[in-house]
């Protein structure tokens, strides 16, 4: 299994974070090209090597022509990551790391996350780092992300808000329920864009136990009294990935005074919007009233929308919300022939061994039609022909 471990002695902002991912063995032709989707024009990524206290290290800067940029509110930059035919792994960890960042500036502010401005400049610099740094982590393919705790920096930052403490409001937002410290180095170590990618995509812990197999190190702007580093680690472990493990979002509401006829068209547009799996149990609910917990599903970018839709769509006054890791066997399809004509076998795998081998549905019951023959039949003579062939 391979890891990365982001070493955050002297904080994080997005370009270090993507400097020291091209530093530590990242594709800088992939990162380009993903780059080169995005509809932006006058900014250039540059890449050089600077030595910070005796240390090689990689430095990023994108530089944004400041007054050809238009104003950009967070829903114009989901838009623009959905549509400009990025990577869907790319595209779907940049919108999250985004949605979390826009989240955190919206609490800060007092606005809808959707509403979210970013200053224009800073809006390039961003969704340059964000895409980058999305990209260089496909290119990496590490199993499992780790990170330290995050070196906070102290004192005050200016920005278009004028003097905020450090760390800034958002970073501070972000790091709720997340591992933090200062070490009162006077300076903003942390930045909102470094806060926003970590807790996004990282679990926090100790360097774990692993053979180290390269390092990169991405270089801060500022002259510190310590290196202004971020530093990648890159190790393996013996074990197997056993099974793939995504971030999800749980929504849950407990419904008793609904017409139970709208569950159906509920379900189906929450579907339509991005939920993964809906589900419904019938639960005793206080008073002794019985009621209908509907459960939904979903990745990170789609939770807003889809609470939106359980508030206006069912009688609920209130949902739950839960970070959940969704983990999965690997899987695999593989077609077999019946008498009846092909039929899939979704297969599943633990530690490399079959462990379960499913006739598809879909193409079972679409033969069942086509050939007038039970349903059941048709899935025994596909167990059968899949029986056949492992043999
Ligand atoms: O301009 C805005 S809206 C802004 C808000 C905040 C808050 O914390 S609120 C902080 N900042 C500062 O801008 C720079 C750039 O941060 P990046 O993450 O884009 O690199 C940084 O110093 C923030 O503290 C700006
Ligand atoms: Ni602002």
């Amino acid at each position: 299994m391979k890891i990365l471990y982001f070493d955050c002695f002297a904080g994080a902002s997005g370009d270090m974070l993507l400097a020291a991912l091209l530093d530590a063995g990242a594709s800088e032709e992939f990162v380009r090209e993903e780059l080169a989707k995005l509809p932006l024009t006058d900014y250039e990524l540059q890449l050089t090597r600077v030595v910070k206290k005796g240390i090689s290290a990689l430095n990023v800067t994108v530089d944004v022509a400041e007054d050809k940029q238009p104003h950009r509110h967070f829903k114009d930059i989901a838009a623009m990551l959905q549509n400009c035919g990025l990577t869907p792994e790319v595209m779907e960890m940049s919108l999250g790391i985004f949605r979390r960042l826009a989240e955190a500036e919206g609490k800060v502010h007092g606005k809808e996350p959707e509403a979210v401005h970013f200053h224009e400049v800073g809006a390039v610099d961003s969704i340059v780092d964000i895409v980058g740094i999305a990209a260089a982590l496909f290119s990496l393919g590490a199993d499992r992300l780790y990170s330290s705790a995050l070196h906070t920096g102290s004192g005050f930052v200016r920005c278009a808000h004028g003097e905020l403490p450090v760390p800034a409001p958002a970073t501070l937002e972000l790091l709720n329920g997340f591992p933090a410290y200062s070490r009162g180095i006077e300076t903003e170590l942390l930045t909102p864009t470094g806060a926003a990618v970590l807790t996004t995509v990282a679990e926090f812990s100790h360097l774990p136990a692993m053979t180290v197999t390269g390092n990169g190190y991405g270089a801060g702007k500022k002259d510190l009294p310590m290196a202004n580093l971020l530093r990648v680690i890159v190790g393996e472990t013996k074990e197997k990935s056993a099974y793939v493990t995504e971030k999800a979002v749980v929504l849950e509401a407990n419904i008793d005074d609904m017409n139970p006829e709208f569950f159906s068209y509920i379900t189906g547009k929450l579907f339509d919007c991005g939920a993964l799996d809906v589900t419904l149990q019938p639960v005793q609910m206080k008073k002794n009233r019985p009621g209908t917990m509907i459960s939904v599903l979903t990745k990170a970018e789609h939770a807003e929308d889809l609470a939106q839709i359980l508030f206006s769509e069912t009688t609920t006054l209130g949902i739950r919300r839960f970070k959940a890791d969704k983990l999965m066997l690997p899987r695999r399809r593989q077609e077999v022939e019946t008498e009846y004509g092909p039929v899939r076998i979704k297969i599943a795998e633990l530690n490399g061994e079959i462990i379960n081998a499913a006739p598809e549905y879909e193409d079972c019951r679409n033969l069942a039609e086509k050939t007038n023959t039970p349903l059941k039949t048709i899935y025994q003579a596909a167990q059968n022909a899949w029986n056949q062939q492992i043999k």
